[in-house]
């Protein structure tokens, strides 16, 4: 399979995500008025749209399904920029969904994923990809990626010595990442992610810091654990910091993990850094948690340089 040369791949999930609003809560099973949004979503799939938006070379390895809204994510993203063509599309499974109730405060109450499409995504068919990890600077994974792919994929970048980028997508998928912290260059895991990958509760910045210092200590190049209206701390083996949460309205957080994790691969991708690249994350994310849509659609560089605080 030839291969073309990308500067990122970005590995895993695509899906659509269905978001909804309700104002009063359903007491039975009559329904009650609400918000209701379907729009592209998928951890790597946001990711992945989000790098294409700042300009960078990016292909997406991903499955979806033939029959339902498969095809219309694979032209949404590609009209972003990103390179589809190595996305799978199955006549045999749904396309990956995400359904999430949000409250008042953007946020979800609770939220349902059905993502076994992504099986598809084997060691084989890493293997007969693997030509193009030769070119790429960087690879993110979402661990939506069965484990076996993991392996296959910090195998090859431990091979390439390419920066492995991983996002944990989730408290019950971050667990697959614990196998790999010897490889993962880069981790992103929001407080509940990084209580499931540190093993003990963290109760407030400075355990959130140790908790950046001891996943370093654990093998990671560099950890970022992401706390809401917070902001973040991070840590690498030479320095590490905190950088607070931008301002500004918040209409729906769904995705700012996943700018965060674009614009700070995008950021040490550049050269910038290690702190400015955490704020340029910073930077996505709050664009991001402004925007109705799971990835910011005035996403670009321009904007992401003027809500830069350094
Ligand atoms: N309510 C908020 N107000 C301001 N900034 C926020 C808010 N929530 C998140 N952010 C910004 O987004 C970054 C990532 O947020 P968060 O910790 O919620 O990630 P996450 O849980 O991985 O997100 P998601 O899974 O929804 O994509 C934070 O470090 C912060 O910069
Ligand atoms: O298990 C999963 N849940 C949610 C997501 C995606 O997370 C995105 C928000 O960060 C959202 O788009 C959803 O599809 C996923 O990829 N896997």
């Amino acid at each position: 399979m030839p291969a073309s040369a990308h500067d990122v791949l970005v590995i895993g999930a695509s899906a659509f995500d269905i978001k909804t609003r309700i104002h009063t809560k359903p007491e039975s099973g009559s329904p009650v008025p609400g918000v209701i949004r379907v729009q592209v979503g998928g951890t790597a799939r946001n990711i992945a749209e989000n790098l294409a938006r700042l300009e960078m070379s990016v292909a997406l390895f991903s499955a979806v399904g033939a029959h339902d809204f498969g095809p219309f994510l694979i032209e949404r993203t590609a009209q972003a920029g990103v390179d589809v063509s190595q996305v799978l599309v199955s006549p045999e499974f749904r396309t990956g969904a995400y359904l999430a109730v949000l409250n008042h405060r953007g946020e979800p109450e609770w939220s349902i994923d059905d993502m076994g499409v992504i099986y598809l995504l084997s060691p084989a068919y890493i293997q007969e990809r693997r030509a193009w990890f030769r070119d790429a600077r960087a690879v993110i994974v979402d661990a939506n990626l069965p484990p076996v792919t993991l392996q296959a994929v910090a195998e090859l970048c431990r091979r390439h010595n390419i920066m492995l980028c991983a996002d944990p997508t989730s408290t019950i998928l971050a667990p697959r990442l614990l196998p790999h912290l010897r490889d993962i260059w880069i981790i992103t895991p929001n407080v509940a992610e990084a209580e499931v990958l540190c093993g003990h509760p963290i109760r407030d910045d400075d355990e959130a810091m140790s908790a950046a210092r001891e996943l370093v200590a654990r093998g990671v190049r560099m950890a970022v654990i992401t706390l809401g209206s917070e902001g973040l701390v991070y840590a690498t083996r030479r320095e590490s910091g905190r950088v607070p949460a931008l301002g500004g309205d918040v209409v729906d957080i769904t995705g700012v993990g996943d700018a965060f994790t674009a614009g700070l691969v995008f950021g040490l991708l550049n050269d910038f850094p290690v702190d400015e690249a955490v704020r340029l994350g910073a930077s996505a994310a709050a664009l991001t948690m402004r925007s109705t849509e799971t990835v910011a659609p005035d996403l670009s560089l321009e904007q992401l340089y003027d809500h830069l605080v350094l």
